[in-house]
C-alpha cells in the first residue's frame, strides 16, 4: 500500500460507518472503493480505477455543491484536507476538517434559508420522553422532559428535525415495545419516517451530558438557566453536543445558552393537526397553500424561521401575545413608515447563520460583507422606530437594537466594494486600510509594469514585433516567440519549451521578477488574511450582541409582516383573554380566502369568487358542541377549519381574518379531518381516523379545541353512526362544561341529540335549491340540515347521467322505507327514546334489484 493510501485509510477508519470520505488531492476531493462506487451513482460522477481500486472525484471548489447533494440524499460526508502547501515528492499532511451530515451543516447553500434546521435527541426511560434538540446553525439550543410522550412529540413534530441520535437499542425497543404502549409506537413512528443516528448509550447518561453541556457551553453550573444538573434531558443534550463535537472536529462555538421547552406553557398541535389543518404543509406536501405560507410576509430568512418557531409552539402567555399584538397595531397605524421599515429590513442578512459559520471555522469574505450590510440598516431601523409613539411595545422593541458603532465604522473602511466568496482569491480589503498590505500589492503592481515595459523593450532589441511576455499557472512567466522569428531569438535567452507555434524562452532578470512577483502576492494574501482575522475577531467580540440584535430584527420583521398581512386581508386585532369561550364574528378561512382571490382563481371574465365569511359562538359551559350538517360541498369542513387556524393565529398573536373575535386560550387544538391513510405501516384509512379519534378523546381538556370532521365514514353505516354518536356523547359527558367543538357530518341522525345533550347546538350550510339544482350560498345557520343533495353534487362532478336518474330512484325507494333503533344505552337526563334512522341499506337494496 501507497504511504499516501495508508494515510486514507487511518483517516477512514476513525469515522462513524455509513460516512464518506472526501480526501483532498490538489484541486480535487477523491473518493476511494464503496463511497467512489456511491458517489458516482448519487453525484452523476465517472468512475475511474487505479489498479484495483475504484476512484471518483470532484473538483474542490464546487464540492459544496455536491455534499448538498449527498446531505440530501441522506448521506454523511467527512472532509478531508491538506493541513500543509502541498511539496513535489512529499507527501503532505491531511487531516480531517469535517464531518458533515443533515443536521449537521451550515453552509448556506445546503440549508433551506426560511427553515430552522434541528438535529434532535431523545431518550425515554420510566421516567418518560427526554429530549434536546439543537439547531447548530444559529446556536438555539433547548431541552425538555415529559412523563407522557405525548406532549413533546406534538413540538418535536413541529420542529421537523433533520437528523436524530438516540441510543444504540432504541429505535429497535420502541418497535417492539407491546401493542398497548401506543406512546413508545408513536416515537417510532416519529423517529422511523428521518435519519436516525445511533451513539453508545453511555453518551445519554445523565451526569456526563451536564458536563459536557456545562463545557461547551463554558458555565461552571446550569443554573443561570434554570436547570438542575439532574434533569434527564441533560443525557440527550450531552448527547447532541458530543455528535456536534465529533462532526464539526471541534467545540460548536456558538451555543449561546440552554433552555427549557415546557409543554404546558405552549399550545400544543398533535401531529395529526398539524398534518390536517395544513400548518406547515399543504396535503400536497407543498409549503405554497400552508397557513405559515398564508401569513409569512417576513422580509428576512430570521424572520421566517422565527415564524415557524411561534408556529411550532404557540405560547399560552397572555402577557406575551398582547405584546405581539400591540406592535402589530402600531405598525398598522403608520403605513408609510411601515413600507420604509420593511425596505430597510430587505436589506437586513441572515446574521445567526453568518455568527454561526463564523464560528464554527467556517469563514469568507462575503459573511462579513452581509454584517456590514446589516449593520448599515441599524440606524435606518432604529430612526423609524423612533418616529412612533414613544412608551410603547415598539419602542421598548428597539431599544433592543444596538448601534455597534465602531464595528459599522470599522468595516466599510476595511471590506472592498466587491467580496470574494473564496479567501484564497485575496482583493476584499479595501485599498487605503493598511499601509502594509497597501505597500506590498504596490510592489505586485509595480512589478507588473516592469513585465509591460520588459515586452516593449525585448521587442526593440530583439526586433521580434510580435514577442510576448506571457503567464500560465504551470510554467509562471516567460518570453513567447512565434516560429518565423525563431532566428532571431539572442543567445541569453532560456529555451523552456516548445508549442506547436513557437518556443517559450525565459531570462535571468525574468525569472528573479517572477519570484518577487509571488512572493510580494503570496505576503500581501497573507497579510490580508492577517487583517481578515482580525475583523473576524472584533465581529465576534460583539457576538452576543449582535445575536440579540438579529433576534429583535426578527421579531420586528415577522409583526412587521403582520401588519402588512392585516392591511392587505383586513384583519382585525383579536382579544384573547383566560375565559372559555370562542367568538368570531364574520370569520375566514385565511388560505382558501387567498386562494380565491389568486390569479389562477380569477375566471376569464376577471371575476373571483368572494370568501364568503361566517361567525362562531362556542363556550366550554354553554355552545360546547356544534354540530355541523349540510349538503356536500356546501363548506363544512372549510367551516371548521377556519375556526381552528383563527384561534391558532390569535395565540401567536397574529391578527385575525374577522370582523371582530374573542378567543379563551386554548391549550390544544385536535383534529380528525378527511380520510388519510397509511397503508405503508400498516393502518389502514378507519384505523388511522380511529387512532386519531382515541388520541382526542384521552388527551382532551375542558380548554381544549376539538375539531372533527366526518368521524365514523371509514366503516359502514351503522358501525359509522355509532362510533360518532358515542364520541358525541363522550365529549359533552362533563357535568357543567366541555372542550370547545366542533363536529361536522353527514349523519342527519346526530342533529337529534340536541335535545337530550344540553350544550349540543345544530348548525348547517345552507344551499338554494333551483330546480333540481343547488346553489352554494357558504353560510352556516343555526338549525340542522335537511338533507345531503348527494346525487346534486355528484351531478356536478360529472357523474353520467344515467347513474345519477338511477341514484334518484334508489333514494326514492329508501327514503319512502321506514324502521327504527334504540338509541344506544343513554347518558344521565336523557330519556330512552326512539329516533328514526335510515332504513338497512342492504335489504333495501336487494329489494330494488
Ligand atoms: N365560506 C366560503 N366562501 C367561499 N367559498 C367557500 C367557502 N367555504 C367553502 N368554500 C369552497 O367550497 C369548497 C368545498 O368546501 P368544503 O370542502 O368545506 O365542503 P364540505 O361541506 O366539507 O364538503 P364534503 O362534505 O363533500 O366534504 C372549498 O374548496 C372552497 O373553495
Amino acid at each position: 500500500m501507497t504511504p499516501m493510501m495508508q494515510q486514507y485509510h487511518e483517516v477512514k477508519r476513525g469515522l462513524p460507518r455509513d460516512t464518506l470520505l472526501l480526501f483532498r488531492l490538489g484541486d480535487f476531493y477523491e473518493m476511494f472503493f464503496e463511497d467512489a462506487e456511491i458517489a458516482s451513482r448519487l453525484l452523476g460522477l465517472t468512475l475511474t480505477k487505479r489498479g484495483e481500486t475504484p476512484m471518483a472525484g470532484l473538483p474542490y471548489h464546487a464540492a459544496d455543491n455536491y455534499v448538498g447533494k449527498l446531505l440530501a440524499a441522506g448521506k454523511k460526508v467527512a472532509i478531508c484536507d491538506q493541513a500543509e502547501p502541498a511539496k513535489a515528492g512529499k507527501l503532505v499532511k491531511r487531516q480531517l476538517t469535517r464531518i458533515l451530515s443533515p443536521g449537521t451543516t451550515l453552509a448556506a447553500n445546503q440549508l433551506d434559508a426560511a427553515r430552522n434546521h434541528y438535529l434532535c435527541a431523545l431518550a425515554h426511560d420510566k421516567a418518560g420522553l427526554h429530549a434536546a434538540w439543537l439547531d447548530l446553525s444559529t446556536g438555539e439550543f433547548k431541552i425538555a422532559t415529559d412523563p407522557r410522550p405525548e406532549n413533546l412529540l406534538p413540538v418535536l413534530t413541529a420542529l421537523d428535525p433533520a437528523e436524530l441520535t438516540v441510543a444504540e437499542g432504541a429505535l429497535e425497543a420502541w418497535k417492539t415495545a407491546p401493542h398497548e404502549q401506543t406512546a413508545l409506537h408513536a416515537l417510532h413512528h416519529f423517529a422511523a419516517a428521518r435519519l436516525v443516528t445511533d451513539l453508545p448509550a453511555y453518551q445519554f447518561e445523565t451526569a456526563g451530558g451536564a458536563r459536557s453541556v456545562m463545557n461547551t457551553l463554558g458555565v461552571l453550573n446550569l443554573e443561570g438557566f434554570g436547570l438542575a444538573p439532574t434533569h434527564p434531558a441533560l443525557g440527550p443534550a450531552g448527547a447532541l453536543v458530543y455528535y456536534a463535537t465529533e462532526n464539526l472536529c471541534a467545540k460548536p462555538e456558538n451555543l449561546r445558552g440552554l433552555q427549557e421547552y415546557r409543554s404546558a406553557r405552549t399550545l400544543l398541535l398533535d401531529p395529526a393537526t398539524l398534518r390536517n389543518l395544513e400548518i406547515f404543509a399543504s396535503s400536497r406536501g407543498t409549503r405554497e397553500a400552508s397557513l405559515l405560507a398564508a401569513i409569512n410576509r417576513s422580509a428576512t430568512s430570521a424572520g421566517a424561521r422565527l415564524l415557524e418557531r411561534w408556529l411550532a409552539a404557540p405560547t399560552l402567555d397572555l402577557v406575551e401575545i398582547h405584546r405581539r399584538q400591540s406592535i402589530v397595531g402600531e405598525l398598522i397605524q403608520q403605513s408609510t413608515r411601515l413600507v420604509d421599515l420593511r425596505g430597510l429590513l430587505a436589506n437586513v442578512r441572515d446574521i445567526p447563520r453568518i455568527l454561526g459559520r463564523l464560528q464554527n471555522r467556517l469563514r469568507n469574505p462575503r459573511e462579513l460583507g452581509g454584517i456590514k450590510d446589516t449593520l448599515n440598516q441599524l440606524p435606518h431601523i432604529r430612526a423609524v422606530l423612533a418616529s412612533f409613539s414613544s412608551g410603547s411595545q415598539l419602542s421598548t422593541l428597539s431599544s433592543q437594537l444596538q448601534e455597534f458603532t465602531s464595528l459599522r465604522e470599522l468595516l466599510p473602511r476595511a471590506l472592498a466594494e466587491e467580496l470574494p466568496a473564496d479567501l484564497a482569491d485575496g482583493g476584499y480589503i479595501r485599498a487605503g486600510y493598511d499601509t502594509e498590505l497597501d505597500r506590498l500589492r504596490s510592489l505586485t503592481t509595480d512589478n507588473k509594469t516592469w513585465l509591460s515595459e520588459l515586452e516593449r523593450a525585448e521587442q526593440e532589441r530583439t526586433s521580434i514585433r510580435s514577442l510576448k511576455v506571457r503567464f500560465t499557472n504551470n510554467f509562471g512567466y516567460y518570453i513567447e516567440i512565434t516560429k518565423a522569428n525563431l532566428h532571431l531569438v539572442p543567445a541569453d535567452y532560456i529555451r523552456r519549451q516548445t508549442t506547436v507555434n513557437g518556443e517559450r524562452y525565459v531570462t535571468e532578470s525574468l525569472k528573479q521578477k517572477e519570484k518577487e512577483i509571488f512572493h510580494a502576492e503570496e505576503n500581501a494574501l497573507a497579510r490580508e488574511l492577517e487583517l481578515f482575522n482580525q475583523l473576524i475577531a472584533a465581529v465576534l467580540d460583539e457576538s452576543v450582541a449582535l445575536a440579540q440584535t438579529a433576534d429583535t430584527l426578527a421579531e420586528l420583521d415577522v409583526l412587521a409582516g403582520w401588519a402588512v398581512l392585516a392591511r392587505e386581508w383586513d384583519y382585525s386585532r383579536p382579544v384573547l383573554d383566560d375565559g372559555d369561550t370562542l367568538e368570531i364574528v364574520e370569520g375566514r378561512h385565511p388560505v382558501v380566502e387567498q386562494m380565491l382571490k389568486s390569479p389562477s382563481a380569477i375566471t376569464a371574465n376577471g371575476t373571483s369568487q368572494a370568501f364568503v365569511p361566517n361567525d362562531t359562538v362556542l363556550a366550554a359551559d354553554d355552545a360546547q358542541l356544534a354540530l355541523i350538517t349540510g349538503p356536500n360541498m356546501a363548506g363544512k369542513s372549510t367551516y371548521i377549519r377556519q375556526v381552528a387556524l383563527i384561534t391558532l393565529m390569535a395565540q401567536i398573536g397574529c391578527w385575525t381574518p374577522a370582523k371582530s373575535c374573542r378567543v379563551g386560550l386554548v391549550d390544544r387544538i385536535f383534529s380528525r379531518v378527511g380520510a388519510s391513510d397509511d397503508l405503508a405501516r400498516g393502518n389502514s384509512t378507519f384505523m388511522v381516523e380511529m387512532n386519531e379519534t382515541a388520541n382526542i378523546l384521552n388527551n382532551a381538556t375542558d380548554r381544549s379545541l376539538i375539531i372533527l370532521d366526518e368521524i365514523g365514514r371509514g366503516t359502514s353505516t351503522y358501525d359509522g353512526l355509532s362510533i360518532a354518536w358515542a364520541v358525541v356523547e363522550h365529549l359533552h359527558r362533563g357535568e357543567t362544561k366541555g372542550p370547545r367543538t366542533l363536529f361536522a357530518t353527514h349523519y342527519q341522525e346526530l342533529t337529534q341529540l340536541e335535545k337530550h345533550l344540553t350544550r349540543l347546538r345544530n348548525f348547517s350550510v345552507a344551499v338554494k335549491e333551483w330546480n333540481d339544482d343547488i346553489v352554494f350560498v357558504r353560510r352556516v345557520i343555526p338549525g340542522a340540515a335537511d338533507r345531503s343533495y348527494g346525487i346534486q353534487v355528484a351531478r356536478l362532478a360529472g357523474l353520467p347521467l344515467s347513474v345519477i336518474d338511477r341514484a334518484k330512484t334508489i333514494l326514492a325507494k329508501l327514503e319512502t322505507d321506514d324502521t327504527s333503533v334504540e338509541l344506544p344505552s343513554a347518558p344521565k337526563a336523557r330519556p330512552k327514546k326512539k329516533i328514526s334512522v335510515k332504513p338497512d341499506a342492504e335489504d333495501s337494496q336487494l329489494s330494488l334489484l
